[in-house]
This record gives C-alpha cells, sequence and structure tokens, in this order.
C-alpha cells in the first residue's frame, strides 16, 4: 500500500512519520524529492530554486517521482510504504506558479507513476499563524522564501486537487497536538 503524507513546509509530516515507524518498525519511509541516488542530485538543485524555467522545473520534480516511482515503490508495493510528499506537492506547487493546468499536470503525473497514483493520501492543513510561527523558526529553503501566501495557495490546490481526484484520504488539522494527530492517523491507517 502506498501512502502520501501531503501538506506544505512545516505543517508536521515528518514528525508524524517518525512517529509512526517507530511504533511499526515494518513500515518503510520514504520521500520527494531526494528518495533515491539520483532524486538527491536533483534535490540539491530545485531546493536553491536556482532555475529559470518553471517547466524545467516541474520536468525535474516529475523525473525525482519517476526515478522514485520505479525504485522504492513498485518493488515495494506488497508492503505499506509510506511517502514523505509526492505527486499532490508536484500539482499543488505546479498550479501556484501559473502556467499549469490541472488536467495537463494529473496527465504528466499519472506518466511519472505509469498510472499508479497513491492509494490513500493523508493532508495536513495549517493556518497563516501556525504557518508563521513554524517558519520563523528554522531556516529557510529556496521555494520557502516565496512566501507564506505562495504556501497557504498550495495547501488550498492541494486540497482541491485531492477532492477532484476522489482518492481516499485523511485532512488533518495540523494545529492540533502532535499526540492528537498521531492518534487520529493511526485511527485511519488501522496499521
Ligand atoms: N502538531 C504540532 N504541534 C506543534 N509543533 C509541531 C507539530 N508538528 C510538528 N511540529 C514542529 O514543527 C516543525 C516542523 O515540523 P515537521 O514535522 O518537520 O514538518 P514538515 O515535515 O511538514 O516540514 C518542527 O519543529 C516540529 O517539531
Ligand atoms: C515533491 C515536490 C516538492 N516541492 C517543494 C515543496 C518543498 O518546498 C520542497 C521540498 O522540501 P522538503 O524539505 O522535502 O519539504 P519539507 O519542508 O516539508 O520538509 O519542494 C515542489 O515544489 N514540487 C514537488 O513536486
Amino acid at each position: 500500500m502506498y501512502i502520501l503524507f501531503e501538506g506544505i513546509d512545516t505543517c508536521g509530516k515528518s514528525t508524524q512519520i517518525e512517529l509512526l515507524a517507530q511504533v511499526h518498525p515494518g513500515i518503510i519511509t520514504t520521500h520527494e524529492p531526494g528518495g533515491t541516488a539520483f532524486g538527491k542530485k536533483a534535490r540539491e538543485i530545485l531546493l536553491s530554486d536556482s532555475l529559470r524555467s518553471k517547466r524545467a522545473e516541474l520536468l525535474l520534480f516529475l523525473a525525482d517521482r519517476a526515478e522514485h516511482y520505479e525504485e522504492v515503490i513498485e518493488p515495494n508495493k506488497d508492503k505499506v510504504v509510506i511517502s514523505d510528499r509526492g505527486f499532490i506537492s508536484g500539482i499543488g506547487y505546479a498550479l501556484a506558479n501559473g502556467d499549469f493546468s490541472f488536467d495537463e499536470l494529473v496527465h504528466l503525473n499519472r506518466f511519472a507513476l505509469k498510472e499508479h497514483f497513491p492509494d490513500r493520501i493523508i493532508l495536513f492543513l495549517t493556518d497563516m499563524e501556525t504557518l508563521r510561527e513554524r517558519t520563523s523558526q528554522k531556516s529557510l529553503d529556496g521555494i520557502e522564501l516565496r512566501g507564506l501566501e505562495y504556501l497557504l495557495r498550495v495547501q488550498e490546490h492541494m486540497k482541491e486537487s485531492i477532492l477532484k481526484l476522489g482518492i481516499p484520504h485523511l485532512f488533518i488539522d495540523a494545529t492540533d497536538s502532535i499526540e492528537n494527530i498521531h492518534q487520529s492517523i493511526l485511527t485511519y491507517l488501522k496499521v
């Protein structure tokens, strides 16, 4: 089973994946961008936000996704695999950047994932106050430096995209406590 943890920067994805992995050591955890040897190199370029062309950036995220699918997701399809980000980030950030339509992004992502979208998605939803507080406590990468309004637009696109695609999902209030969120996830995944 391929499960995606999604949400904008600092919403708490990694914290919850770590907690889940402690309780269930058999779960395979991975992430995008950067979950493969090629992905590590792509991630360095992508997080520096140095590409002039948004198309080039999108294609590099998609190349990372295709390699990640082939190397990590497909060989483990009989196990529980949890990925910190994936194609919902791919669609959400690209829509917020402008220039691309939802339908063409879905088409490109289907191609990268060989038609295999995740079985379930957990989306963390945060608010301006929490986002401001948490981002002020870390050094920001190039993408995060695009601003908090931008990130909240990404979040809205992520939510709408999940609803439009009809993939089974859980929406999480990211402002809730770490323990409450952990319990909701355990209940939803029944693991
Ligand atoms: N529910 C929560 N309540 C308060 N702080 C949280 C919560 N979840 C995560 N944090 C803190 O917020 C920061 C970002 O969390 P992290 O899990 O790294 O987010 P992400 O992986 O989505 O970027 C970390 O300092 C983490 O300890
Ligand atoms: C997977 C993906 C990520 N991104 C962005 C979201 C993040 O800002 C960045 C990945 O950063 P990362 O450090 O992995 O995420 P987080 O801050 O949540 O721990 O790349 C895209 O713009 N498109 C994509 O397809």
